[in-house]
C-alpha cells in the first residue's frame, strides 16, 4: 500500500448521545484509505452502538481535511491498491451508502480546510457547520484529476451548477461565510463553539427540529434542465477554449451532465470510473509532480534542514522604483512589510511611488481590494531620496538598472548605511554578485532575490546564493518569500542563473530555425499549441529588442562556443522596430496591443540569412509541429542539464518549478525536465547529435546529457540514482 498506509480516525461517544469522529492525519488530515477505512469502522460502530444517536465530524487541530491522500496515487496507478479501490468503492460503499444513507444523522465540523475528499465527505454529511475563515472546496482538477468522492453530484445540488462549475473547473475555494451565502454550508460559528454546536445541530437533526437532508438527493438549487444544458455547454466550450490540451475538465463536465440527466446515483458511477483512470493519465502523473515539486523547493539541503530559524524582517528597504523595484515593493507592501522606496531624485521617486499607487489601484478597479485597504497599503510605503532611513532596515533589495559598476558603488554605500545584520540582496537578472559584492566585505549577506516582471504577480523567486552567501540569509529570504507567497527556488550564481540561463537558447533555437527557413509564425504557433503563454517571438517583443540585445551580449561573453549570433534583431532595431512598446517587432500592434504577422519582416529575415551566410532547409521550411517543439525545446533542457550538473539547481524538480513558474512552461506536461523524461534521455540524445552535426555547436548535447544516455538514465534521477541504474 506504500505511503497510502497511515492516519485514523479516532471516536468518542460523549453523554449527550453524539459521537464525535475525528480525521487524523497530520498535517493536513489527508484522506489516506486507512483514514477511509478507520472512519467506515467508527461509523459502523456508532450506528451499532444504541447510546449514539448522532455523529460529529470533525478534523484534528483545526483543520478538517486537505482531501484525498496525493502520496498514494502511486499506490492506485501501481496496481498495489488496487482491490480496495475498485470503482465506487469509497464514493459510493463507504461516503454514500455508509454516511450518507446511515440511519442516524451526522454534521461536519468544519474549520481550517475542507478540500477535495475532505469536503466531499463534509457534503455526504446531512448538516455542516463552518467558522468563518474555513476554506472549502474542490480543487481536484489541479491535479489532473476530477472529484472522486461524489463532489461532482453533491455539489451542483448544494450550490447550483453555475457556481459548481466555478468552483471545480478553476479549483477555487470560498471561505466559510461565502460557503454559508451559497448554502453549502448551514451555520457559520466561532472555532471554540465549533464542536458544540455541530453537536446540538446533530441532535437536533436526530429529534427532527433541523430538516435532515441528504445533498445527493437535493433538487431545489439545480437549474431546470434546458438551463442546466446550456450552462454545461457554455461550461465545455469555454474549457476547450482555455485548456486545449486538457481532457479532465471535459470529464467533470460529462460526470456532472450524468448526474442531472440520468439522476446522481448514475453520475456517481460514471464519476466513480472516470476517477479510476485519470491518476494513470500524464496530465495527472505531470500535475501531481509539480503539486510536490512546488512544496520540495522550500527544502534546501544544507540550508534548511540544520535548524536554522528565520530572523524576523520588520522593514525592507527597495532601491529604484522602476519596474521591477515598484513591483517588489507593491508585493511587499501587500504583505504588510513596511517599506521605504529611494530613488536618485524626486522626479524618479514620484513616478515610482505611482507605479506602486497603480498597481493597488488596478486591484481596486477589479473588486479585489477595498479602497480602505489600499489606504492602509499604501501607507505602509515611504519615498526617500538618501540613505538616512537605512540604519534600521532588515533587508534591502537593489532593483537599478543592470551596470556594474553602479551597483558596485551602491553595495559600497549600503554596507556603511545598513545596520550589519542587513540582509543586501540583488534582484539583478544576469550580473555576477560576486562582482557586484566586489567593493565590500559583506559577501556573506549578499544574495540575489531575483522577482519577476510583474513582481507583484508572477509567482517566482530565484534566490541566489554565492559561494560565500551565508544559510542564515537564505533561511530569511526563504520566510519573506514565503510570506510574500512567492515560490522561491534556491540557486547558484552564474549568468542567467537559471531560469534566464535554460530559457536563452528558446528564442536561440527559433532565430536559427527562421534563418533556415522555419517560418516566424508558424514557430510560434506550434509552441502555444504546446502549452506556452507565447512563443518565442511574441515573448521577445513583449520583453523588448534593447533587453533581449543585453542580455544576448552576456551570452555571447560567457557561452560563446553555444550563442546562435544572428543580426535579425539588430537590423530590426536599427529601422526602429524594436517589439510590442515601439508597436513594431515580430508582429505589428494595434492601439489595444493586439498581434498582427507582418509580411515586412521576410526582408528583414533575408537580410540576416545572408548575413549568417546560411541557406534555405527544405526540411526546416515543412517542419512539423512536433519538430519544431523539440528543435525549440531540447535546446533548453540541454542547458537545463548544464545548469544542474554545475550544482546551479539543486535538483531537477527545482528547474521543473522554474519552468513553469517564470516562463510559463505548461504544468500538465510537469516542468521541462520531468517533460524531458517523458521523451528519454537517449532519445533527446540522438536528436541533439544530429541536429549539431548538420547546424553546428548550438546544438550539441553536453557531457551530462551524453552520460544520462549512455546509460539509459533519466535526466532528474539524482546522481546516485543514475549511477546504480548501469
Ligand atoms: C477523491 C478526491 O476527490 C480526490 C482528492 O481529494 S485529491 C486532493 C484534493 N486536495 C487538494 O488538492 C489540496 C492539496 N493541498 C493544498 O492545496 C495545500 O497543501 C493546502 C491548502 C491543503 C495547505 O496549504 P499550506 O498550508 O500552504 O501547506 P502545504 O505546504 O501546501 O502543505 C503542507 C503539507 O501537507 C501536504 N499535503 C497537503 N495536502 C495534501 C494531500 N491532500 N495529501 C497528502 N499530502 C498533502 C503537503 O505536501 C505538505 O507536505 P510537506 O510539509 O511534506 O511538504
Amino acid at each position: 500500500m506504500g505511503s497510502g498506509s497511515k492516519g485514523r480516525t479516532v471516536m468518542e461517544v460523549g453523554a449527550d448521545g453524539v459521537a464525535l469522529i475525528t480525521l487524523i492525519n497530520p498535517p493536513v488530515n489527508s484522506l489516506s484509505l486507512d483514514v477511509l477505512f478507520s472512519l467506515k469502522d467508527c461509523y459502523e460502530e456508532a450506528l451499532r452502538r444504541d447510546d449514539v444517536k448522532a455523529i460529529v465530524v470533525t478534523g484534528a487541530k483545526g483543520k478538517f481535511s486537505g482531501g484525498f491522500d496525493i502520496t498514494a496515487f502511486e499506490g492506485v496507478r501501481n496496481g498495489s491498491m488496487a482491490s480496495e479501490t475498485k470503482p465506487g468503492y469509497v464514493s459510493i460503499e463507504i461516503i454514500s451508502d455508509t454516511v450518507e444513507a446511515a440511519r442516524k444523522p451526522s454534521v461536519a465540523a468544519i474549520d481550517g480546510l475542507a478540500l477535495g475528499g475532505g469536503l466531499e465527505v463534509a457534503m455526504a454529511c446531512h448538516a455542516r457547520v463552518s467558522t468563518p475563515t474555513a476554506q472549502l472546496g474542490l480543487p481536484e482538477l489541479q491535479l489532473g484529476l476530477i472529484p472522486g468522492f461524489g463532489g461532482t453530484q453533491r455539489l451542483p445540488r448544494l450550490v447550483g451548477l453555475a457556481k459548481a462549475l466555478e468552483m471545480m473547473l478553476m479549483s477555487k475555494p470560498v471561505k466559510g461565510e461565502e460557503a454559508h451565502t451559497l448554502g453549502l454550508v448551514d451555520a457559520i460559528v466561532s472555532r471554540d463553539e465549533l464542536v458544540n454546536i455541530a453537536r446540538q445541530w446533530a441532535l437536533d437533526i436526530f429529534h427532527r427540529r433541523r430538516p435532515w437532508v441528504a445533498s445527493l438527493y437535493k433538487t431545489d438549487k439545480i437549474e431546470p434542465l434546458g438551463e442546466a444544458r446550456e450552462i454545461l455547454k457554455f461550461a465545455r466550450a469555454q474549457a476547450r477554449k482555455q485548456a486545449p490540451n486538457l481532457k479532465h475538465p471535459l470529464v467533470c463536465i460529462d460526470a456532472i451532465e450524468e448526474g442531472i440527466v440520468s439522476g446522481p446515483r448514475a453520475g456517481l458511477w460514471k464519476e466513480a470510473e472516470a476517477f479510476q483512470a485519470l491518476p494513470h493519465s500524464d496530465t495527472s502523473k505531470s500535475l501531481v509532480h509539480i503539486f510536490f515539486a512546488q512544496r520540495g523547493t522550500s527544502k534546501v539541503p544544507g540550508i534548511t534542514n540544520i535548524g536554522l530559524v528565520p530572523r524576523r524582517v520588520n522593514k525592507v528597504a527597495i532601491l529604484g522604483g522602476g519596474l521591477m523595484g515598484s513591483g517588489i515593493a507593491t508585493a511587499l507592501i501587500l504583505s504588510n512589510y513596511p517599506v521605504i522606496l529611494k530613488e536618485v531624485n524626486d522626479k524618479f521617486l514620484q513616478a515610482g511611488i505611482g507605479r506602486v499607487r497603480a498597481n493597488l489601484q488596478s486591484q481596486v478597479k477589479k473588486g479585489k481590494m477595498s479602497q480602505e485597504k489600499f489606504e492602509k497599503t499604501i501607507s505602509l510605503l515611504k519615498g526617500v531620496l538618501d540613505y538616512e532611513s537605512f540604519k534600521d532596515v532588515d533587508m534591502v533589495i537593489e532593483a537599478v538598472i543592470e551596470n556594474v559598476s553602479l551597483k558596485q558603488q551602491i553595495f559600497a554605500d549600503l554596507e556603511k548605511y545598513c545596520p550589519p545584520h542587513c540582509i543586501l540582496a540583488s534582484n539583478t537578472s544576469t550580473i555576477d554578485l560576486n562582482l557586484i559584492g566586489e567593493k565590500t566585505r559583506s559577501q556573506d549577506r549578499i544574495v540575489g532575490a531575483h522577482f519577476f516582471s510583474p513582481a507583484h504577480v508572477m509567482p517566482l523567486l530565484e534566490i541566489v546564493r554565492t559561494k560565500q552567501t551565508s544559510p542564515q540569509v537564505i533561511v530569511d529570504l526563504l520566510d519573506v518569500g514565503k510570506k510574500i507567497k512567492k515560490t522561491p527556488v534556491v540557486v547558484g550564481n552564474c549568468t542567467g542563473f537559471a531560469v534566464n540561463r535554460m530559457f536563452f537558447p528558446y528564442s536561440q533555437a527559433a532565430i536559427l530555425l527562421v534563418e533556415r527557413g522555419t517560418d516566424p509564425y508558424q514557430i510560434d504557433r506550434a509552441i502555444t499549441k504546446f502549452g506556452m503563454p507565447m512563443g518565442p517571438f511574441r515573448l521577445v517583443d513583449l520583453v523588448g529588442f534593447g533587453v533581449a540585445i543585453a542580455t544576448g551580449m552576456q551570452y555571447v561573453e560567457h557561452f560563446p562556443e553555444r550563442t546562435y549570433k544572428s543580426m535579425l534583431i539588430p537590423l530590426m532595431q536599427e529601422d526602429k522596430r524594436a517589439g510590442q512598446s515601439t508597436r513594431k517587432g515580430f508582429y505589428i500592434y494595434d492601439e489595444k496591443r493586439k498581434a498582427s504577422p507582418d509580411p515586412e519582416l521576410y526582408k528583414y529575415i533575408e537580410k540576416s540569412r545572408s548575413i549568417s551566410g546560411v541557406t534555405i532547409d527544405p526540411k526546416l521550411v515543412k517542419l512539423p509541429a512536433k519538430d519544431i517543439v523539440e528543435m525549440i525545446f531540447l535546446p533548453v533542457v540541454n542547458e537545463a542539464c548544464r545548469v544542474l550538473a554545475e550544482g546551479i539547481a539543486v535538483k531537477a524538480a527545482d528547474l521543473d518549478i522554474a519552468a513553469v513558474m517564470g516562463m510559463g512552461f505548461p504544468p500538465y506536461r510537469g516542468g521541462i525536465m520531468f517533460w524531458a523524461d517523458s521523451l528519454g534521455s537517449k532519445y533527446i540524445y540522438s536528436r541533439l547529435e544530429e541536429w549539431s552535426k548538420m547546424y553546428g555547436e548550438f546544438f550539441k548535447p553536453c557531457a551530462y546529457l551524453a552520460e544520462r544516455a549512455a546509460k539509459g538514465a533519466p535526466l532528474s534521477a539524482p546522481a546516485e540514482q543514475a549511477k546504480s541504474r548501469l
